[in-house]
């Protein structure tokens, strides 16, 4: 079994479904939280100046999506076929389009800009990824593809922390399937047994 090491911010963001498929892998792993004071002096002793980095028997790789898609592929949750796992990487961008354009309006530091594109993104944007993303599910026998478990589930549900503190609302609320999965998702006991243990973070 390889060794690994995730390191990243002491928070969810872009590395909890990492930490996720890694958990439900039931891998033991590293959870290098640095803090935040400290990342201007290692910025540039990380691969591209960003994180999350895992590091596999010592072996350092970036760009938290590919690191999912090579997880799930050990731990059997990257589709029974190539076009399962392409299904898998569509829904994976899409959910990441998704958390752009919420990312897009949090961090905006205009004011103004800010106001303005508020009203488009929870009364248009935000409510067509949802009805889509929720008729996915219902549609794929209540997972995002081929009716079973796969790294979009849990990466999804990982990720829906930050996009609810970025939103500032709990985003599927209303939407039932999307409910369902997270409930099936935060039920499964290896996952159920990381959230226990993690460290508290807002995002
Ligand atoms: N596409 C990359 C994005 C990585 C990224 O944006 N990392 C941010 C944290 S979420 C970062 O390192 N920010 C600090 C910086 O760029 O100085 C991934 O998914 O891994």
């Amino acid at each position: 079994m390889p060794t690994y090491k995730l390191t990243y911010f002491p928070t969810k963001g872009v590395a909890e479904p990492i930490r996720f498929i890694l958990s439900y892998g039931g891998v033991d792993f590293v959870d290098d939280r640095f803090n935040r004071e400290d990342w201007p002096k290692l910025k540039p002793s990380m691969l591209f100046g960003q994180v999350p980095i895992l590091e596999v028997d010592g072996k350092k790789i970036n760009q938290s999506t590919a690191i999912s898609r090579y997880l799930a592929k050990q731990f059997g949750i990257a589709g029974r076929n190539e076009w399962e796992a392409l299904e898998i990487d569509a829904i994976v961008a899409t959910i990441d389009d998704f958390r752009s354009k919420i990312a897009a309006w949090h961090y905006e530091t205009d004011e103004a800009t800010k106001k303005r594109k508020e009203g488009p993104l929870f009364k248009e944007t935000i409510p067509f990824y949802l009805e889509n993303l929720d008729a996915q599910v219902k549609k794929n026998g209540g997972y995002f593809v081929g009716g079973a478990l796969s790294w979009a589930d849990l990466l999804f549900v990982a990720m829906l922390d930050y996009i609810n503190f970025m939103a500032k609302t709990d985003v599927i609320g209303k939407y039932e399937n999307l409910k369902q999965l997270k409930t099936k998702v935060l039920d499964l006991p290896k996952i159920k047994a990381w959230v226990e243990k993690r460290p508290h973070s807002d995002s």
